[in-house]
């Protein structure tokens, strides 16, 4: 199998500014190679998302029984739950090659022309950030993917002419934190389409005692548990949590990683309790204490912690909401009585404290 990567791991531009510890986006390209590193290579070491593993298991035997091309796949979800990994897993079990691209990266359409007419039989073609192909690009995409046919244009001017090109059957992997913004036509020409969710603690200490494992690390049971509850439901923030206690453990605890050293780890690094970093806190803060706990509308937000709506949204909100700390109702964002105890206050008696789908003890 042969791996071809036109950007670095799809991201397009870095983040200036200074990184998140438990921020769901790699860091720095040190990071990506480490990550890398950590990646599982098959379906089988592929931890949690039992769903979409069982539905993937399923159709790969199937394509690979008929030597046929597994049908194209949609991944989304937000950042660090796996998307690329799975991608790569996917190419693996099907034994052919994975050909890696992004959405921003591919600006003309000869630049996927050029892509999907190098594809050997059956390979994967994995597009990350799908949602930011630009229209033109997607137009000759659609034909590829329902035909395994391309139209290009040939010459310039009054003597320009479209010719079809036929491709070899391949298997379009799509990434996406943002399925919303997928276009209806491309969205259906995905005939598995496959919603990461975010992993359980049990999951996590699985993946912080695999990992550990690979790096050497010697890690209590309970230490890796630690980690994997602080981790924000993500593979690549559980990871990263893990490097950092390491360096900990090493300088001020011979190496190994248990509760304690976790904790006293954790909480330098400004990790909570529940995983929530400074950006988490501020979010919350902000709705809690500006806008009398919402609704608020997103725009207002960002400007009141001077991050990005894009940010808000696809970054740190999503694992607030599945925690039940925020709501987003269609006036706004909404905290929730969780949200006022996580901050040490008491939730202000409303009229409408059903909101909060709480009982009336409260
Ligand atoms: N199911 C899993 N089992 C074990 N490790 C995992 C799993 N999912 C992800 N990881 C680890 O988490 C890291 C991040 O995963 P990955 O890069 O695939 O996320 P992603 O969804 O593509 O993120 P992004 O949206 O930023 O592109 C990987 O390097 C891998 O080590
Ligand atoms: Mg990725």
């Amino acid at each position: 199998m042969s791996i071809q990567t036109d950007d670095f791991n799809g991201a397009g531009a870095r983040d200036p500014r200074p990184a998140r510890v438990v921020g769901a986006n790699p860091t720095s390209p040190n990071e990506e190679a480490m990550e890398r590193a950590l990646r599982p290579k098959r379906l089988d070491d592929y931890v949690g998302q039992v769903k979409a593993r069982e539905q993937l298991d399923i159709f790969i035997g199937a394509a690979r029984k008929r030597a046929e091309s597994l049908d194209h796949v949609l991944l989304f979800g937000p950042p660090g739950l796996g998307k690329t990994t799975l991608s790569h897993i996917i190419a693996a079990e099907l034994g052919v090659n994975l050909r890696q691209t992004s959405g921003p990266v591919l600006e003309k359409p000869k630049d996927l022309a050029a892509i999907l007419t190098g594809l050997e039989r059956n390979d994967v073609l994995f597009i990350d950030e799908i949602h930011r192909l630009s229209p033109v690009v997607e137009e000759i995409l659609y034909p590829a993917l329902e035909d395994f046919q391309i139209d290009i244009m040939i010459g310039d001017g009054p003597a320009a002419r479209s010719i079809k090109l036929d491709l070899q059957p391949f298997t379009l992997v799509g990434a996406t934190t943002r399925a919303g913004m997928l276009t209806n036509p491309l969205r259906d020409r995905f005939g598995i389409v496959a919603r990461l969710e975010f992993y359980t603690a049990d999951e996590l200490a699985a993946i912080v005692t695999r990992s550990a494992g690979l790096l050497g690390v010697p890690i209590d049971p309970d230490g890796a548990f630690e980690l994997a509850r602080r981790s924000r439901g993500t593979p690549r923030i559980a990871n990263r949590l893990l490097r950092r206690v390491r360096d900990y453990a090493d300088v001020k605890a011979q190496g190994r990683i248990t509760v304690p050293v976790a904790n006293l780890a954790l909480a330098m690094l400004d990790v909570d309790p529940q995983g929530f970093d400074v950006m988490d806190r501020k979010l919350l803060e902000a709705i809690v204490h500006r806008f009398d706990g919402g609704p608020v509308g997103l725009d207002n937000v960002a400007a009141a912690i001077g991050e990005e709506s894009g940010t808000i949204e696809d970054v740190i909100e999503p694992y607030l909401i599945q925690q039940g700390y925020l709501q987003r109702t269609p006036r706004g964002r909404i905290a929730t009585v969780a949200a006022y105890r996580h901050l040490g206050l008491a939730p202000p008696a409303r009229n409408g404290s059903d909101l909060f789908g709480v009982p009336p003890e409260f």
